[in-house]
């Protein structure tokens, strides 16, 4: 049962988890309380100090895609306004390119500038060793090459994002960005190899697929086996014609930040926690 109430300063979602007992009644036996402005502060928190520690003046900077980056570029715009700092962007997608052009960042790309100094990024899930899932935005493209051209690539996320295992919490599957002629041949050699399902992603609000920014499908691979050596099946996904790139961010990301519901921060690099 999902219930919205909508509150003075922040909207509280109340989800209630269900189990069905044997004569098909509902028997409530937990739930969870998150307020959405937690969310996005803790979202915000992530962004900011991974702004203020990585980026500095003179840097070439990627720029991620999805909802956690704004606050990135928000900060980033603030510090070239009240600190004069000198930087060029390389955005990894069309809504970071508006992003960019928004808050009036220089632009640059990977052939003007093929080294990044740090790419900021958000993510769908970390795991223990800081491996990946990305692409939750159809942006993973974009994102993997911008990130391989980069120094380092600094992972922002809200708390709900870190994990030990993939799949641990992000249950809407590993994104395979894949060549419209081919998406089912891949669904099916997918699931036949590894097991779980491969769904397309559908478009709201227009009839039929999502469509990337490079003209490609998303396929969504859902209930795969957690306990499995990633890079190797990376590595395959990557050999299968048609497979244009992958969700899976393998051993490419240095430091994640995660904004925590009490207001404070946890950074995370190789199976090491620290509060600060
Ligand atoms: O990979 C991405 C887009 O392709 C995003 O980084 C990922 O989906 C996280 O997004 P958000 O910051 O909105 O939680």
């Amino acid at each position: 049962m999902l219930l919205k109430l909508q509150g003075r300063d922040n909207i509280l979602l109340v989800v209630w988890v269900a189990d069905v007992t044997v004569n098909g009644s509902m028997k409530p036996y937990t739930y969870k309380l998150f307020t959405m402005s937690s969310l996005q502060e803790a979202k915000k928190i992530a962004a900011h100090q991974a702004v203020d520690n990585h980026v500095h003046s003179g840097d070439l900077v990627g720029i991620g895609s999805g909802s956690t980056v704004i606050f990135a570029v928000e900060r980033l715009a603030q510090r070239v306004k009240n600190e004069n700092l000198k930087v060029q962007c390389v955005p990894t997608s069309f809504q970071a390119r508006q992003l960019v052009i928004k808050h009036q960042l220089p632009l640059t790309d990977l052939n003007i500038s093929p080294t990044l100094d740090v790419c900021i990024d958000g993510a769908d899930e970390v795991d223990s060793n800081l491996n990946l899932i990305k692409g939750g935005g159809g942006c993973l493209l974009q994102e993997k090459i911008v990130a391989s051209c980069s120094k380092k690539l600094i992972i922002i996320a809200d708390y709900t994002k870190n994990s030990q295992k993939l799949g641990d919490q992000y249950k809407k599957g590993i994104p395979i960005e894949v060549s419209p002629m081919v998406y089912g041949p891949i669904q099916q050699k997918i699931e036949k190899l590894y097991g779980g399902n491969v769904e397309m992603r559908m478009a709201v609000m227009k009839a039929g697929p999502v469509v990337t920014d490079n003209g490609n499908f998303i396929l969504d691979w859902k209930n795969f086996n957690q306990d499995v050596d990633w890079k190797k099946i990376n590595t395959e996904l990557l050999l299968m014609p048609g497979i244009v790139e992958t969700g899976l961010f393998i051993e490419m990301a240095s430091k994640a930040y995660f904004g925590m519901p009490d207001g404070s921060l946890k950074h995370k690099k190789v199976e090491i926690i620290i509060a600060t």
